[in-house]
C-alpha cells in the first residue's frame, strides 16, 4: 500500500540559508476584507495572505453582499455595501478551518438585522463559539440553534439595533474584542470594551484608518479599554499586509536550531503585542539581529538576520501568552533542542485551538524522544541540549501550527520526522514548502 499522498516527511540536511518573505498576516487580511465590507465603496489591499482561512472570509462577505475580487498575487478590491446595508446571506456561511473568520463575521451578523447560520470543518465544529455568542446576545441578538456547547453550526439573528455595552471577555482573546467592536459598528451608542491582558490591537487599529472614532486608553498593568462610536460613516483606505510573525515564527526556529544557518527574514510585522516569540527566543540565546526597522502600512517591521545557535531553557511567563498565542507549538520545538527546562506558563487557550494543541504537542515531542509535561495551564519542556532524536510519524489534528512545528523539528533531528497531514498548512502558509525548500529544507 502506498503512502498517504498528504503525509510529508523533513530531514536534517544542509543549513538553511538565503532570504525568505512570509506571507501576509493572517489577523489583518481578515480584517481588511471585513472592513472592506462595511465601507461604502471600493478598498484596495496588497500582500493578502491568500491561504484558505481568508478565502473563506473572503466568501463570507461576498455572501454578504459584497464585490471581492482578486486582481494579482496579493492585490484584491472590495467593494463594501457599508454599515447596515449588508445582504442576508442565501447559503450558510462556511468558515473551513478559521475561528477568527468565523468569530469576526458573528460579530459583524450580530450587529445587523439579518440571519444567518455558520458552519466550518470538523476542527472547528469542536471550538467553543459560546464566547462569542454571549455578549453578541447582550447586544441583542438570538443564537436560534446550537450544537452541544455552543459550537458550530450555529443560527445567528443579528439585532439591527444593537445595544451599547461594556464588555470584559473572561479570557485574552482578540477574536471576542473585535466581534463585539465589530457589532457595536451597527450600535447607535459607545460600544466599551476592557481587557485586563492586552491582545492583538489589529481590529482597533484598522477601525481607525477606516475613520472610526475608536479610542485605547491603558487599563491596569497589562490591560486596556476601547471605546468606540457606533454608526460611523467608514471610508476604504488602502490596507499595505504587513508579513504575518506568527509564520516567521518557523524559518525563525528552524534556522536556529538547525546547525551552521544562517537566514533573512523580510518585513516581518513588529507589533508589540505579536513579538513575544522573538522576546523568548532572544531570551534563550538566539542569534537574531533586527534590521532595518522601519513603517510599512501604519505598522513596524523589520528584518531578521537569524544564525543557528545554542539555546537555553527559560521560564516564559503567562503574561506572555497573548502576544505570542499561535506560536507556542514552535517555541516548544525550540525548547526540545535548549539546554535545560522549559516552562511554559498559563497555556489554558492551547487547549481550544484547531486542535487541543497542548495534548498534541507533548504526543509530538514525546514520538521524538523529548521528556515533557503538562502540569496544570503550564507545558514543560526537557530540552535535549541540540540532540532531538526525531523519527516517527506525528498526527496533526487538521491544525496548521503542528503540521509546521514538527516538520521544523525534522530539519534538525537525528532521525526525519513525519506528519500525517500537511494539507492544512494551505490555511495559513500555502509556500511553505516551497519556501522553505528554497533555504535547503530536504522534505520527501
Ligand atoms: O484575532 C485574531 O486574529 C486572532 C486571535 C487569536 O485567537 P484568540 O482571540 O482566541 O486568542 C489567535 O489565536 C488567532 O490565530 C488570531
Ligand atoms: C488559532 C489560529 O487561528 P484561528 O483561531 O483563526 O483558527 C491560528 O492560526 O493558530
Amino acid at each position: 500500500m502506498g503512502r498517504d499522498p498528504n503525509q510529508l516527511s523533513a530531514a536534517a540536511g544542509a543549513p538553511l540559508r538565503g532570504r525568505l518573505k512570509p506571507p501576509g498576516d493572517k489577523s489583518i487580511s481578515h480584517r481588511a476584507l471585513i472592513l472592506g465590507l462595511l465601507s461604502v465603496g471600493e478598498t484596495a489591499i496588497e500582500g493578502l495572505l491568500e491561504g484558505d482561512d481568508i478565502l473563506h472570509t473572503a466568501g463570507a462577505c461576498r455572501a454578504l453582499g459584497a464585490t471581492v475580487a482578486r486582481q494579482g498575487e496579493g492585490r484584491w478590491r472590495v467593494k463594501g455595501c457599508g454599515i447596515g446595508s449588508l445582504l442576508e446571506p442565501r447559503e450558510t456561511l462556511d468558515f473551513g478551518n478559521s475561528g477568527t473568520g468565523m468569530r469576526l463575521m458573528m460579530g459583524v451578523v450580530g450587529g445587523h438585522a439579518l440571519t444567518a447560520r455558520f458552519d466550518g470543518d470538523a476542527s472547528l465544529r469542536k471550538r467553543p463559539m459560546r464566547r462569542i455568542l454571549d455578549p453578541l446576545i447582550l447586544m441583542g441578538a438570538e443564537a436560534l440553534s446550537e450544537a452541544a456547547g455552543g459550537c458550530c453550526p450555529v443560527t445567528l439573528k443579528g439585532s439591527g439595533e444593537p445595544a451599547p455595552i461594556h464588555y470584559s471577555p473572561p479570557v485574552a482573546s482578540a477574536q471576542i474584542k473585535s466581534a463585539v467592536l465589530l457589532a457595536g459598528l451597527n450600535s447607535p451608542g459607545r460600544t466599551i470594551v476592557t481587557e485586563t491582558e492586552a491582545s492583538r490591537d489589529h481590529t482597533e487599529k484598522m477601525l481607525k484608518h477606516f475613520g472610526a472614532a475608536i479610542e485605547v486608553e491603558p487599563q491596569g498593568a497589562h490591560g486596556r479599554k476601547i471605546m468606540l462610536e457606533g454608526r460611523p460613516d467608514l471610508r476604504p483606505a488602502p490596507v499595505i499586509v504587513p508579513a504575518d510573525p506568527s509564520s516567521a515564527a518557523f524559518p525563525l526556529v528552524a534556522a536556529t536550531i538547525a546547525p551552521g544557518s544562517e537566514i533573512v527574514i523580510e518585513a516581518m510585522m513588529m507589533n508589540p503585542l505579536r513579538t513575544g516569540l522573538l522576546t523568548t527566543l532572544l531570551e534563550m540565546g538566539a542569534d537574531v539581529e533586527v534590521l532595518d526597522r522601519r513603517i510599512e502600512g501604519g505598522e513596524e517591521v523589520g528584518d531578521l538576520r537569524v544564525r543557528a545557535a545554542a539555546l537555553r531553557g527559560v521560564d516564559v511567563p503567562a503574561a506572555r501568552a497573548p502576544s505570542m498565542i499561535d506560536e507556542y507549538p514552535i517555541l516548544a520545538v525550540a525548547a526540545a533542542f535548549a539546554f535545560g527546562e522549559t516552562r511554559m506558563r498559563g497555556l489554558g487557550e492551547l487547549r481550544v485551538k484547531e486542535s487541543d494543541r497542548l495534548a498534541a504537542v507533548v504526543a509530538g515531542l514525546r514520538q521524538a524522544g523529548v521528556e515533557t509535561d503538562i502540569i496544570g495551564d503550564d507545558l514543560i519542556v526537557n530540552g535535549c541540549g541540540g540532540q532531538v532524536e526525531g523519527g516517527g510519524l506525528v498526527t496533526t489534528h487538521l491544525d496548521h501550527r503542528i503540521a509546521m512545528s514538527f516538520l521544523c523539528l525534522g530539519l534538525a533531528s537525528r532521525r526525519p520526522m513525519s506528519i500525517d497531514d500537511a494539507s492544512m498548512i494551505a490555511t495559513s502558509f500555502p509556500a511553505f514548502r516551497t519556501q522553505m525548500e528554497r533555504l535547503g529544507a530536504r522534505f520527501s
